[in-house]
């Protein structure tokens, strides 16, 4: 990002710095970007964890503010050298209503690129997500693709199509010209479906598994590959790139790249009994043990449910016609265009991002007793 003279000069900003994803970014940042002067925070639910922050020599500024609201979005851009844009509502299973997740995603992003462009921030990375391209509403395979493959990008679903929306605004804005004329540079991160510490739907599946006597049922057939990459190596790509933007403009600006590490090709169910067999689970059957017809007519009927029970409570399943077909499509990716960009090699091996998972299931696990 900058010559020597420029040492711990820099100002970062990450959105959605709490979530999942955004606080392995934040730790990331403060551990491996050594030009840092301040980091600021931005998420409209702080987590408690912050304040262990502000003790290092980096100054950790922490903003409570809400993407949709651009004048809390450009305060807080203002100054910023580069922002790192995670924040985003990840539902697809029907908690929010559309119109909330295009709210959050589509106009929270165009909200980000015109503080960029009103303040004079040069470089913005945006986390896409694989699901950008697909699976497609067809269920056609994506077989170890890359950022090349054609591909029939169609979506219905209110969060596939809030984040190419998204994503094409933020490409598109590439090469706009900010406050005192310089050029904005951008690009976007599609990471397939990540894990590691702290993510929900593996804690979800962990949970199922124990109030099921230690047992989980297979419903998706071993020979379809689903994409995964360890948080700590999307995190680490997400540095990489705020790093290398300002010195390679010309080649990253406007790009896309996959999110990808060592981790293997496996089915969802198979992937995840990778950290769930050593906590204890077993993953029953070699085959699915209900036809998908019987699965995709009970993914219907939870839509039924949750349309039936909404006046008076929450029902939001992992099983809905939308998680059935991402599941049970294969969508794999096998690229190395982030290395030969910015010099992209996974921090961790995969063997490493198992262990640090299961130890956190396991940790999941004495916390729940
Ligand atoms: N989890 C995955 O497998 C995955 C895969 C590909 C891409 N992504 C993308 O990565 C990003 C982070 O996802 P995650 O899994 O960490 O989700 P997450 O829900 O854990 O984190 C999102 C963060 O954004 C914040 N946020 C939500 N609405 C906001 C608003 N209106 N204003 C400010 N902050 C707001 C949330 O409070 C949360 O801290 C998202 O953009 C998501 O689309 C996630
Ligand atoms: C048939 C059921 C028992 C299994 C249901 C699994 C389902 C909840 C899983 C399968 C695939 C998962 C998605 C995938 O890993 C990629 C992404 C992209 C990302 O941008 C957001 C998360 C998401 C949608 C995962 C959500 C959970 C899914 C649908």
């Amino acid at each position: 990002m900058a010559d020597s003279a420029q040492a711990q000069k820099l100002v970062y900003l990450v959105t959605g710095g709490c979530g999942f994803l955004g606080e392995h970014v934040v730790r990331m940042l403060l551990q491996q970007e050594p030009q840092l002067r301040e980091l600021r925070i931005f998420d409209l639910h702080l987590g408690p964890w912050l304040e262990e922050l502000k003790t290092g020599p980096v100054q950790v500024t922490a903003i409570q503010g809400d993407v949709t609201q651009a004048h809390e979005v450009a305060a807080a851009v203002a100054g910023a050298h580069v922002v790192i844009h995670t924040a985003g509502l990840v539902d697809v299973f029907g908690k929010t209503s559309p119109e909330t997740i295009h709210e959050v995603n589509v106009q929270g992003t165009r909200n980000v690129i015109e503080a960029c462009v009103q303040t004079g921030t040069r470089f913005l990375v945006y986390t896409s997500s694989m699901e950008v391209v697909g699976p497609n509403i067809k269920g056609q395979p994506f077989y170890r693709g890359n950022e090349n493959t054609p591909y029939e990008a169609v979506h219905r679903h209110p969060y596939p199509c809030s984040k190419a929306l998204a994503e094409q605004l933020v490409l598109e804005a590439n090469g706009r010209k900010v406050l005192g004329g310089l050029p904005l540079v951008t690009c976007a991160l599609r990471p397939t479906g990540i894990y590691g510490e702290g993510h929900q739907i593996m804690r979800d599946f962990y949970h199922q598994g124990l109030r099921l006597g230690g047992r989980l049922f297979r419903a998706i057939p071993a020979s379809v590959e689903h994409g995964r990459v360890y948080v700590g190596n999307v995190a680490w790509m997400h540095v990489l790139v705020a790093r290398e933007l300002e010195h390679r403009a010309a080649l990253m600006g406007g790009q896309v790249y996959f999110c990808y590490d060592n981790s293997p090709y496996k089915s969802y169910e198979d992937f995840n009994m990778e950290f769930l067999g050593p906590c204890g689970l077993r993953l029953v059957g070699t085959r699915p043990l209900l036809p998908y017809w019987l699965l995709l007519f009970l993914a219907a009927l939870n839509v039924l449910l949750q349309w039936l029970l909404r006046p008076l409570l929450l029902y939001a399943p992992l099983l809905n016609p939308y998680t059935l077909a991402m599941a049970n499509t294969t969508f794999t990716v096998s690229t190395d265009k982030a290395r030969r960009h910015f010099g992209y090699e996974p921090l961790f091996s995969w063997e490493e991002s198992r262990t640090r998972t299961i130890r956190w299931v396991q940790a999941v696990e004495g916390s729940a007793q």
